[in-house]
């Protein structure tokens, strides 16, 4: 079994007592290959943190697809957390470093890449990040199909696939 296979029977597993997604299996190999998608754009970034990590998506699968970079992926809920660092430790997973936190309260290091998906409107992720943000630090959000509703005042390439937006936004106007 590879490292994917064995987070989705994971996965699987604790959504029969912990609820952590309503997903089945192909609903999460769906979520993993979304979660993946924009891998080449951002496979060289050092450093990266994924705001509300959820059940894995996309921090932890990106993680397990960037061995040489070191994530940090931040999650306050403590049955997701918990799910989190127990794949880190079964997988062995030594660049993950998971926090319990709201991304507002971390004690974060400034990095290459941030990534999130459902958590926050454009504009408030771009302002709670700043300290986290150096001037060539790339910002990759996954964004639904209404993606451009959210978009005044900001410069961003949108790759789309389906009702997915994956949004490349560029450090440099939003760095402290
Ligand atoms: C709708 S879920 C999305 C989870 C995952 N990113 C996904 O797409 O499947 C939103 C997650 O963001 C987390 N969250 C909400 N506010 C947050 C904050 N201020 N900082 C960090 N995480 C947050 C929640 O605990 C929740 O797990």
């Amino acid at each position: 079994m590879n490292k994917f296979e064995i987070f989705t029977n994971e996965l699987l597993k604790w959504n029969k007592t912990h609820k952590l997604t309503n997903y089945n299996e192909d609903e999460i190999k769906k979520q993993i290959e979304d979660s993946l998608y924009p891998l080449e754009k951002i496979k060289d970034s050092k450093t990266a943190i994924d705001i509300g990590t959820g059940a894995g998506f996309p921090g932890l699968i990106l993680a397990i697809a960037m061995p040489n970079t070191k994530w940090y992926l931040v999650e306050p809920l403590k049955k997701r957390y918990s799910f989190l660092n127990y794949i880190k430790t079964i997988l062995n997973l030594k660049n993950v470093e998971v926090i319990r936190d709201r991304v507002e309260k971390a004690n974060l290091p400034k990095v290459d890449l941030i990534t999130s998906r459902a958590v926050m409107k454009t504009n408030d992720i771009l302002k709670i990040i700043k300290p986290f943000l150096k001037k060539d630090s790339t910002i990759l959000l996954y964004k639904g199909s209404n993606v451009l509703d959210e978009l005044q005042d900001i410069d961003a390439s949108i790759i789309s696939r389906g009702n997915r937006n994956y949004l490349f936004i560029k450090g440099e106007k939003w760095a402290k």
